[in-house]
C-alpha cells in the first residue's frame, strides 16, 4: 500500500509501505494511483514527494507476482500519470531504487538520493528488461552508452555515480525525505516540460550503428545463450532510433517474449533460491532461525598455500583480524607477499584502504590461542589434518570453532579426533577463495547448530553464497561432478573428442567444457584422488577387462595422460596443447587425437558418431541423477541448495537455473527415460542407474520443483 500525508502545509508525501523492500505489488500500485490522484486534486498541495518506508525507496516490481495472474493497476500508465502531473513530483531515494523502483523514480520530475543509496535496472539478471519505460527513459536521460552499460549488466550504481551520470539531481548525507520536501517546495510552480524525460530525444550519439553492433557482439559473447541481455540492447536501440511511443511498443513486445520464457523462470528461481539457502536446516531439526551464531572478531588460517592465501584475504576484507600460520618459512614469506598484493589490488578496485594490518603472520600455531574461529587449509592428508586439529584443540581458548577446508576428507572423522567434535565443521571454499562465490558449510552428526550458524554467518559476511550440506565424499558439488567427468571420459572412448564434448557443454552455457576445465585445474588433482582410491593401474593392459575396476566401468584415459606428464595448462599439454606451460589458450592437439585412436584400437573399441544431444544427456543427466541421490540421502536439504552450489561454484549457466531446476524443466519423466536408456546400453556404469528418488517422484506424478521438499518428506515417511 501507499500512505498519504500532507507535510510543510503544501507538499503531498506518499510513502510506499510493503516490507521488506517496498516492492510494487498490486496493492502498492493501487496505493500510488490513489494517493497521486489525491495529491494532484488537492488545491493546497503544490508539489509531491514519493518515498519508501524503513529506509528503502523500492526494490522494483513484486517478483513473486510474476508467476501468477497479475491484477491491479499496471505500472506503465501509473508512471505516465506521474510524469504528466502538473505539480512537481520528487522521488526521495534511500536504500535502493531498483528495477520498477527506479523506473518509478524516472517518471518523477526530480530525484534526490541519500549518499548511501544504490540505483539500478537489474531486470536482466531476472531474465527480463526494464519494461515500465526504463529502457526508453534511461537512455534519454543519460545517453545511450551509459544506459546500455547499466541495462545490459544490471549493475547497481552508488548515489555518487548516479549523480555523475545525471540519474539523480541531488545527493544528501542528511534526512532524504526532509531534503526532498525542501527541494519540492523550492521547485513548486516551475515549468515541468523540461523535466518529463519521455519527451526528450536521446542525446546525439555519433556512429550509432557501429556502437550497437559492437555492444551486441560483446553482449552475445558474454551472455552464453541468455536472451535477456540481447533484448535489452534491442530495447535501448529502439529508444535511440524511434519516437517514445514506438519505443514503448518495442519494449512491450520484447518483454512479452522474455516474460514467459524458461530463462526468466530459471533466473527468478535462482534469485529466490539464493535467499532460501540462508534458511538452512539440519536433519536433527536444528535451523537457521533457532540457532544463534557466535560472534567472530578474530580468526586464524592454518596453511598458506593456494587456498589459505585466498581465505586469509576473504577474511581480512570483511574486517576481521586474521592470524595466518604457515610452517615453512619460505612459504610464509611468499604467502605474505601474495596476500598483501591481493589485498592491495582488491582495495584499489573497491576504493578503500587495504586491510594489510589486519593480518598477522606466524610460523607458530600457539599464535592462534585467542581466536574465535580457525580455518585449516594444510595439505589434503588425514594424518596431518588430525594432528593439526589436535594441536588446535590444545592451543585455542575454549569454544573456538575449528573448520576444515578439506575437499574430500571425512569431516566426521576429523571431528571425532578432537575433544569437542561439536565445534568442528567443514568450510569448503573454492579456488581462488577470495573470488569464488561459493562456500559449502559441511556439518557432521555431531556439529552443533551454533557452529553451523557461525560458519554460515561468516560466509555471508564474506559475500559468499553459503550452503549448509551434510558430510559425504565430495560433499555436494564434487560428488555430483564425478559422474559428469566419468561420462565425459567414456564418451572419448566411444568416439568423441575433447573438442566435441567441450563445444556441446559450452553451447549449453558452461564457461568451459569439462576438458578445458580439467586442463585449467590440473589433471594431476584427479589422478591423485584415483590413486588414493586404488583405481590407478600403471601400464598398458588392454581389452574390456582393463576398463573394469572395482566392479564397474573405468576409463584410464586421464591416468595415461598424467603418465605422459600431461597435467594441463601448467605443463603446456593436457587434453589440449598450449603455447607454453601456464598459457591459457587451448589449441587442438593432433597428438591427443592419434593417442585416442591408438587407445581405442588397443582396447578393441570402435569409434562411433556422437552428437551434442548425447553429450549433454550423458554428462548432465548423470550429474543430475547424483543430485537426486544427494536429496534422498538428506545431504542437501532441498533442490535449491544443489542449484545454488552449481550456479555459484561450478559454472552452471544461471539462465538454466541449476541442475535440479533444469531437470524439472526438461521433465522428470524424460530424465528418467533417458537414464534408463543409457543404463541399458551401459549396464556396468552404476551412476546411470536412475536414483530411486527420481523414480518415486515420477511415479508420484512429477511434482513441480517447489513441491519436491514436501514430496520427499512424504516418500520418506512411506518407506
Ligand atoms: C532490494 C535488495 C537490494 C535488498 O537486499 P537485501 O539484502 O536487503 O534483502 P534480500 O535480498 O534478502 O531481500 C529481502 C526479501 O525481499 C524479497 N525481495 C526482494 N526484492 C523483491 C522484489 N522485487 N519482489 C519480491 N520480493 C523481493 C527477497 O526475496 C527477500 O525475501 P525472501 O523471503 O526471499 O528471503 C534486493 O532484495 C534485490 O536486489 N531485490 C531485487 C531487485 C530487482 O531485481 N528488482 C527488479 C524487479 S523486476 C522489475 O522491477 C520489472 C520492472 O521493469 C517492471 C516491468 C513491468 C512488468 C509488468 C509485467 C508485464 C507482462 C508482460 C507481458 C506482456 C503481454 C503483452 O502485452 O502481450
Ligand atoms: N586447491 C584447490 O583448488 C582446493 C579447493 C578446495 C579445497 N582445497 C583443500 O584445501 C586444502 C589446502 O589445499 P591447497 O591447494 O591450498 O594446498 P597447498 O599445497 O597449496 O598448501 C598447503 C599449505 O599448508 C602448509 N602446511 C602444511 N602443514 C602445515 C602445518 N602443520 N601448519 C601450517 N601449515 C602447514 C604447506 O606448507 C602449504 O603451504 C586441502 O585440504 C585441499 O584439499 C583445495
Amino acid at each position: 500500500m501507499a500512505e498519504y500525508n500532507r507535510v510543510s502545509e503544501c507538499v503531498g508525501l506518499i510513502t510506499l509501505r510493503n516490507p521488506p523492500v517496498n516492492a510494487l505489488s498490486a496493492a502498492v500500485r493501487q496505493g500510488i494511483v490513489d494517493t497521486v490522484q489525491r495529491a494532484l486534486s488537492d488545491p493546497n498541495v503544490k508539489s509531491v514527494v514519493i518515498c519508501g518506508q524503513n529506509g528503502i525507496f523500492c526494490g522494483g516490481a513484486d517478483i513473486k507476482e510474476f508467476g501468477s495472474n497479475m491484477t491491479g493497476p499496471p505500472l506503465i500508465p501509473m508512471i505516465h500519470a506521474i510524469e504528466s502531473a502538473n505539480k512537481p513530483v520528487v522521488a526521495a531515494i534511500e536504500g535502493s531504487a531498483l528495477g520498477g523502483g527506479l523506473e518509478l523514480a524516472l517518471g518523477c520530475h526530480y530525484r534526490i538520493a541519500h549518499s548511501k543509496a544504490r540505483l539500478g535496472l537489474p531486470e536482466v539478471s531476472l531474465g527480463l528488461l526494464p519494461a515500465a519505460g526504463g529502457s526508453q527513459r534511461l537512455p534519454r536521460l543519460i545517453g545511450v552508452p551509459a544506459a546500455l552499460n547499466l541495462i545490459t549488466t544490471g549493475r547497481h550504481v552508488t548515489a555518487a555515480e548516479a549523480l555523475q551520470l545525471g540519474i539523480v539531481d541531488q545527493v544528501t548525507d542528511h534526512n532524504t525525505v526532509d531534503a526532498a520536501v525542501k527541494f519540492a517546495l523550492s521547485v513548486a510552480g516551475r515549468s515541468l516540460d523540461p523535466r518529463r524525460i519521455s519527451t526528450h530525444p536521446c542525446p546525439q550519439q555519433p556512429d550509432l550503428d557501429a556502437l550497437f553492433e559492437e555492444v551486441m557482439q560483446k553482449v552475445r559473447q558474454s551472455a552464453r545463450g541468455a536472451i535477456a541481455p540481447i533484448a535489452c540492447v534491442q530495447a535501448v536501440r529502439a529508444a535511440a532510433t524511434l519516437p517514445y511511443a514506438q519505443g514503448m511498443e518495442r519494449e512491450r513486445e520484447l518483454m512479452a517474449t522474455l516474460f514467459t520464457s524458461g530463462q526468466a523462470r530459471a533466473l527468478q528461481y535462482c534469485f529466490f533460491a539464493e535467499r532460501a539457502v540462508g534458511r538452512w536446516r539440519m536433519p536433527s531439526g536444528a535451523r537457521w532461525d533457532t540457532s544463534k551464531p557466535r560472534p567472530v572478531h578474530k580468526a586464524a588460517v592454518i596453511g598458506l598455500g593456494t587456498m589459505g592465501r585466498g581465505i586469509t584475504v576473504a577474511l581480512a576484507q570483511t574486517g576481521l583480524s586474521v592470524i595466518a600460520v604457515e610452517t615453512q618459512e619460505k612459504q610464509l614469506m611468499e604467502a605474505k607477499q601474495a596476500i598483501s598484493g591481493m589485498l592491495e589490488r582488491g582495495a584499489k578496485r573497491r576504493g578503500v584502504a587495504p586491510a594489510l594490518d589486519g593480518v598477522i603472520y606466524s610460523q607458530n600455531i600457539q599464535a592462534v590461542a585467542d581466536v574465535d574461529l580457525v580455518i585449516e587449509a594444510v595439505f589434503e592428508d588425514i594424518a596431518l589434518k588430525t594432528k593439526v586439529f589436535q594441536q588446535l584443540s590444545a592451543v585455542c581458548k575454549p569454544g573456538t570453532l575449528l573448520c576444515t577446508n578439506t575437499s574430500a576428507l571425512d569431516v566426521d572423522q576429523l571431528a571425532s579426533e578432537t575433544p569437542n567434535p561439536e565445534l568442528v565443521v567443514g568450510m569448503h571454499f573454492f579456488a581462488p577463495a577470495h573470488v569464488m562465490k561459493l562456500l559449502e558449510v559441511v556439518y557432521g552428526p555431531r556439529s552443533s547448530p551454533q557452529a553451523v550458524a557461525t560458519a554460515m554467518q561468516l560466509g555471508k559476511k564474506m559475500g559468499k553464497a553459503s550452503v549448509a550440506v551434510g558430510n559425504c565424499r565430495g560433499f555436494v558439488g564434487n560428488r555430483m561432478l564425478k559422474p559428469y567427468i566419468e561420462e565425459a571420459f567414456f564418451l572419448l572412448e566411444e568416439g568423441a573428442t575433447p573438442e566435441l564434448v567441450d563445444q556441446a557443454l559450452e553451447e549449453f552455457g558452461f564457461p568451459m567444457g569439462v576438458f578445458r576445465m580439467s586442463d585449467l585445474s590440473g589433471l594431476d588433482v584427479g589422478w591423485r584422488v584415483r590413486k588414493g582410491d586404488g583405481l590407478v593401474e600403471p601400464g598398458t593392459a588392454s581389452g574390456r577387462s582393463a576398463r573394469i575396476r572395482q566392479g564397474r566401468r573405468y576409463s584410464p584415459l586421464g591416468d595415461l595422460l598424467c603418465e605422459e606428464g600431461r597435467f594441463g595448462q601448467k605443463t603446456g599439454r593436457g587434453w589440449y596443447q598450449y603455447d607454453k606451460p601456464g598459457s591459457r589458450v587451448a589449441r587442438s592437439d593432433p597428438w591427443l587425437h592419434s593417442f585416442l585412436g591408438a587407445y581405442r584400437a588397443q582396447h578393441g573399441l570402435v569409434a562411433r558418431r556422437i552428437d551434442h544431444q548425447e553429450v549433454l544427456e550423458r554428462c548432465l543427466y548423470a550429474l543430475i541423477n547424483e543430485g537426486f541421490h544427494i536429496l534422498d540421502d538428506g545431504i542437501a536439504a532441498g533442490p535449491e541448495d544443489i542449484d545454488v552450489i552449481y550456479v555459484s561454484g561450478y559454472g552452471w549457466p544461471r539462465h538454466r537455473g541449476g541442475p535440479m531446476f533444469y531437470a524439472n524443466m526438461v521433465g522428470l519423466a524424460k530424465v528418467l527415460e533417458r537414464l534408463e536408456h543409457y543404463q541399458q546400453l551401459h549396464p556396468e556404469v552404476p551412476h546411470l542407474q536412475p536414483s530411486s528418488l527420481l523414480r518415486r517422484l515420477v511415479a508420484s506424478g512429477s511434482p513441480p520443483i517447489h513441491k519436491w521438499g514436501e514430496a520427499i518428506k512424504k516418500l520418506h515417511s512411506q518407506l
